[in-house]
C-alpha cells in the first residue's frame, strides 16, 4: 500500500527491483533545480547520467535514494528496499579496519563471510584486517564497492566514483564494475561527467537539462566497447552536443 509522506508518495517496488519517479521537483529557495523529473530504470539495467555541472544530478540521486526530505512532486516515488551508494571519495571510515567497513549496517548473520566474498570479488581478499589509510586511493574505492556490493543492493546510485582516480585506474574500474553488475543484477545509475564513460558502462545514457530528463539514448554498441567503433562515435556526437558542445576543441570549460 501505498504511503503518503505529505510531499511524494512511495510505494513499495511492484515488479522486482526497480525505481520510478515521476513529476519530481526540488527547489531551495526560489531555484528550482529538478522540474518535473519522470525516470524508471528496471532490475539488471545500467543507467548512466550526464548533465552540465550544476544541473542537479546529485540532488536527483539523493532523492532517489530517499535521503532528501525537501523533494516534492505530484507523482510517485517507487524504490526497492535495498539501495547502496558510492561516491568520488570511499567514505570508509578511518577508524574500522577493512572488513568492518564492508560489513558496517550489515545485520546479517553471515556478514564476515558476505564481507570476505565481497573483498574477494574486487581484488582485496586477505586484506580484511588493513586500515582505510593502508590503501591506495584506487583500492578505497574497490573497498567502498566491495561495501556496496556486500548489501546486495537491488539499487546502485554511484556519484562520480571514479572522479578522483588516474586514467589507468579508472579504466580497470570500469571493468570491475561491470563485471560485478553483470553478476548481481542491480539496477544502477551513475552520475558522470565523462561522456565516454557513459557509453563504456551503461545500456542507457540520459541528459539531465533545465530540471528533467531531455535526452534518453539506449548505447547500442557492441561489447567490449571501443571508442574507435562508428556507433560508439555518433552516440558520443549527439551526447556532446546535447550537452551543448558542437566543438569539442574550441569549448570552454565550465
Ligand atoms: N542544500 C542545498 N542548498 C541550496 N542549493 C543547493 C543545495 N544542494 C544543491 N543545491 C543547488 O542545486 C543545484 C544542483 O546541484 P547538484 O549538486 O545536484 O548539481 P550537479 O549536477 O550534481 O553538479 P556537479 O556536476 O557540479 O556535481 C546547484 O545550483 C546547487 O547550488
Amino acid at each position: 500500500m501505498a504511503t503518503d509522506t505529505g510531499r511524494l508518495t512511495l510505494d513499495p517496488p511492484r515488479t522486482g527491483p526497480a525505481v520510478e519517479v515521476s513529476g519530481l521537483t526540488r527547489r531551495f529557495g526560489d531555484h528550482t533545480v529538478l522540474d518535473g523529473v519522470d525516470l524508471t530504470i528496471t532490475g539488471g539495467e545500467f543507467a548512466a547520467l550526464l548533465g552540465r555541472s550544476g544541473s542537479g544530478k546529485s540532488t536527483l540521486l539523493r532523492a532517489l535514494a530517499g535521503l532528501d526530505h525537501g523533494v516534492a512532486g505530484a507523482g510517485t516515488l517507487t524504490k526497492p528496499d535495498r539501495i547502496s551508494m558510492v561516491f568520488q571519495d570511499s567514505r570508509l571510515l578511518p577508524w574500522q579496519r577493512l572488513l568492518a567497513n564492508v560489513t558496517f549496517g550489515l545485520r546479517a548473520r553471515d556478514r564476515r563471510r558476505r564481507g570476505s566474498d565481497a573483498l574477494r570479488e574486487v581484488g582485496l581478499g586477505g586484506r580484511e584486517d588493513a586500515w582505510p589509510h593502508e590503501l591506495s586511493g584506487g583500492e578505497q574505492q574497490r573497498a567502498s564497492l566491495a561495501r556496496s556490493l556486500a548489501g546486495e543492493p537491488e539499487l546502485l546510485l554511484a556519484d562520480e566514483p571514479f572522479g578522483a582516480l588516474d586514467a589507468l585506474t579508472r579504466i580497470r574500474m570500469h571493468a570491475l564494475l561491470r563485471r560485478l553488475c553483470e553478476r548481481h543484477r542491480p539496477a544502477v545509475l551513475l552520475v558522470t561527467h565523462d561522456v565516454d564513460e557513459a557509453i563504456t558502462l551503461a545500456d542507457r545514457v540520459l541528459v539531465l537539462h533545465d530540471g528533467a530528463i531531455r535526452t534518453d539514448l539506449t548505447a547500442d554498441v557492441p561489447r567490449p566497447r571501443r571508442v574507435t567503433d562508428p556507433e560508439f562515435a555518433r552516440i558520443r556526437t549527439a551526447l556532446l552536443t546535447d550537452l551543448g558542445i558542437t566543438d569539442p576543441e574550441g569549448a570552454q570549460a565550465e
